[in-house]
């Protein structure tokens, strides 16, 4: 999992004078899970548009699979699977129709069709339906159809708008898994685009945070955190009876901590790496009562809160 599949360089997308992508350059390796994770209106489908080359950069290249999207959008086409977040089916014919009316597009053979037509049916768990309308499939069965319409074509890459919107939690649940069996057992890269962050944090190996336009982080969780949260990485709630200025300064001393904030009876104390043991260790030494130590790691929730909505999650209690 290493080279890159999709290659953003400096991309820009300008409508009048508003950017809707501004400067992005972006790498999604061969074989992972990426989430562009942002609010709503940050460009996470513009961006995706430029992939397909659907929609020409205003400057800037992109390149899926080797491949030039503006200047050679049908052959990212043949490579690519999308799913949008409103895939329309024919709703008159069944999941089993739709799927060789897909194939036949895409010039397979009937033969061809039928048997990939069932075989991902049954793969994205729709065999029973497969002679249903499309029309009376749910939200959730939908997606699933989507996703094996978009695998007729046996993509290197699938890109996702929104995967989950409107569906119930069994069947989020479902999809999610789906997406995953897909990467791993198929070697399947995907591209997916939410602004549920639960989701993202559950699937995707590197996550992308996009707020107006602008890519203001990328990596796993932990890069995530150092990148947005600099040295802070971890927070050790300690409640412990008396708080003295003498022991905050004990505290101070120890390698790691980077600030440290109090409360009556209990200490925030932001440090770089894990060091609870040696704070509890200086705070029994002291014959001081500690009554609770713990660990928190930053987490989406966290980063969410501080870039989405304006907020510092600095200094606030948990809510875990
Ligand atoms: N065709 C267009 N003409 C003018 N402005 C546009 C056009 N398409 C998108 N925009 C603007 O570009 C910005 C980014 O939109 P985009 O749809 O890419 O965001 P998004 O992150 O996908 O949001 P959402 O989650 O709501 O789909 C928004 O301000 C939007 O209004």
């Amino acid at each position: 999992m290493s080279s890159p599949i999709i290659t953003l360089d400096e991309i820009s997308k300008q409508y009048d004078e508003q950017y809707a992508v501004d400067h992005l350059s972006l790498a999604i390796k061969k074989g992972e899970i990426f989430g562009l994770l942002g609010p709503n209106g940050a460009g996470k489908s513009t961006s995706i548009l430029m992939m397909l080359g659907l929609s020409e950069p205003t400057t800037g290249s992109v390149h899926v699979c080797g491949i030039n999207s503006t200047s050679n959008p049908i052959e990212v086409k043949r490579r690519v699977g999308y799913l949008p977040d409103d895939l329309g089916f024919y709703e008159h014919m069944t999941g089993f129709e739709n799927l060789l009316y897909t194939a036949s597009l895409n010039g397979l053979s009937r033969k061809l069709a039928e048997e990939r037509a069932n075989y991902l049916l049954q793969r994205v768990g729709l065999t029973d339906a497969t002679n249903k309308k499309a029309g009376k499939y749910s939200r959730g069965m939908r997606q699933r159809l989507g996703l094996a319409d978009v695998l007729m074509k046996d993509p290197e890459v699938i890109i996702l708008d929104e995967p989950t919107l409107g569906i119930d939690p069994e069947g989020v649940r479902e999809i999610l898994k789906l997406i995953q069996q897909l990467n791993k057992e198929d070697g399947i890269t995907v591209l997916l685009s939410s602004h549920q962050l639960h989701q993202v944090q559950q699937i995707c190996d590197r996550v992308g945070i996009f707020v107006k336009g602008k890519l203001l982080a990328e990596g796993n969780m932990e890069e995530l955190a150092k990148q947005l949260f600099f040295e802070d990485l971890f927070i050790i709630y300690v409640k412990a009876e008396p708080i003295d200025s003498e022991l905050i300064e004990k505290i101070r001393t120890l390698r790691g901590v980077n600030h440290i904030e109090q409360a009556l009876d209990k200490l925030e104390i932001y440090v770089d790496h894990d060091i609870s043991a040696d704070i509890a260790k200086i705070i029994v030494q002291n014959n001081i009562s500690l009554t609770q130590i713990q660990k928190k790691n930053y987490g989406l929730d966290e980063i969410y809160h501080r870039y989405f909505e304006g907020g510092d999650s600095r200094g606030e209690a948990p809510n875990s």
